[in-house]
């Protein structure tokens, strides 16, 4: 029997313990299990208490303390006593039956995605060991950050760094859609999201791409002399900006689906990208006829 699962990673303030507790509502209304599971040792006030919580095991606040470590050391420190203590989450997770969508709520410091190998061997452990979690990545960027191009490609590239460390599918999410007010920022966002994102505007669910090399003469804001002097042609740096862009966009590996977390439209489309890709409903269907208690020669049509 599989388990389901979505890991909800990103920076900090991206917007995921929101997207998190706007996916359990919205699992609530449609009446579909859930399992929740804050794996950030800082983390306060939530909205849904969780299933588990590394805090009963390890909060950061007591390693900071008592380790005299700085937040990113003892956020570290506090993966590496959990990968130590793995049962602490293999217990309650083993009687999670496939109906559930178990939701793991990340901490937001990104060297945890990027810098050290704990997370690709806890995913090894949540996915290949006896739970057999089937798991996707739910990674979040502010969709703000498109009107910052520099800092959009800079998130962009993280999330790609998440996506080759983890081997595991991913749903790159812009969050905080309702941010993006205004003509000009709204041109901007579809200047950027070009032709794909006017689709994605009639479909909410489709994913847009992440890039568009166009744009990328832009990036920069050239009413600011000193940026100016990088955007000229020939620069080393845009130079290198524009290669990191034709990189993105020659292997399609990053591409974003829109996320408003208080329109629960948004949150239904995003969440048919993370059952896809997690194929939970093929796993439901497949179980519809045993929950039907209907003879099994006849679920298989083998009395015909
Ligand atoms: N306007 C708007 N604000 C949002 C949205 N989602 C989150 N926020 C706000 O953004 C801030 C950060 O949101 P969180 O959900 O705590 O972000 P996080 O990624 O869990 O943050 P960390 O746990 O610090 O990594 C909060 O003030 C939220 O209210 C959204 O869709 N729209």
């Amino acid at each position: 029997m599989s388990k389901f699962g979505v890991l909800v990673m990103g920076p900090a303030g991206a917007g995921k313990s929101t997207f998190c507790t706007a996916m359990i509502q919205h699992l609530q209304h449609s009446k579909r299990p859930c399992f929740y599971v804050n794996l950030d040792p800082a983390a306060e006030d939530f909205a849904f208490e969780p299933d588990i919580d590394i805090k009963d095991l390890i909060s950061l606040e007591d390693v900071m303390e008592e380790m005299s470590l700085g937040p990113n050391g003892g956020l570290i420190y506090c993966f590496e006593f959990l990968m130590e203590n793995l049962d602490f989450l293999t217990d309650p997770l083993e009687e999670v039956t496939e109906d559930y969508l178990i939701i793991f709520d990340m901490p937001g410091q990104i060297e945890l995605y990027t810098h050290v190998p704990i997370l690709p061997d806890l995913v090894k452990h949540l996915m290949r060991g006896s739970l057999n979690i089937n798991m996707c990545a739910a990674y979040l960027l502010e969709s703000t950050f498109v009107i910052d191009r520099p800092k959009f490609f800079a998130g962009t590239l993280s999330a790609m760094s998440a996506m080759l460390m983890l081997e595991m599918p991913h749903v790159n999410i812009l969050s905080k859609m309702d941010l993006i007010k205004g003509q000009v920022a709204k041109r901007d966002l579809k200047r950027f999201l070009d032709v794909d994102a006017r689709l994605a505007d009639e479909d909410p669910s489709r994913p847009v791409p992440s890039n568009d090399l166009d744009v990328l003469p832009e990036t920069l804001d050239n009413t600011d002399p000193a940026k100016t002097e990088n955007v000229m042609a020939g620069s080393a740096f845009y130079q290198l900006n524009k290669a990191v862009a034709r990189l993105i966009d020659d292997f399609s590996l990053v591409s974003f689906l829109k996320l408003d977390a208080q329109d629960e439209d948004s949150v239904n489309a995003v969440l048919s990208y993370i059952d896809d890709a997690i194929q939970f409903h093929e796993a439901q269907e497949v179980k519809e006829p045993k929950d039907l208690d209907m003879d099994p020669m006849e679920a298989s049509g083998m009395d015909d």
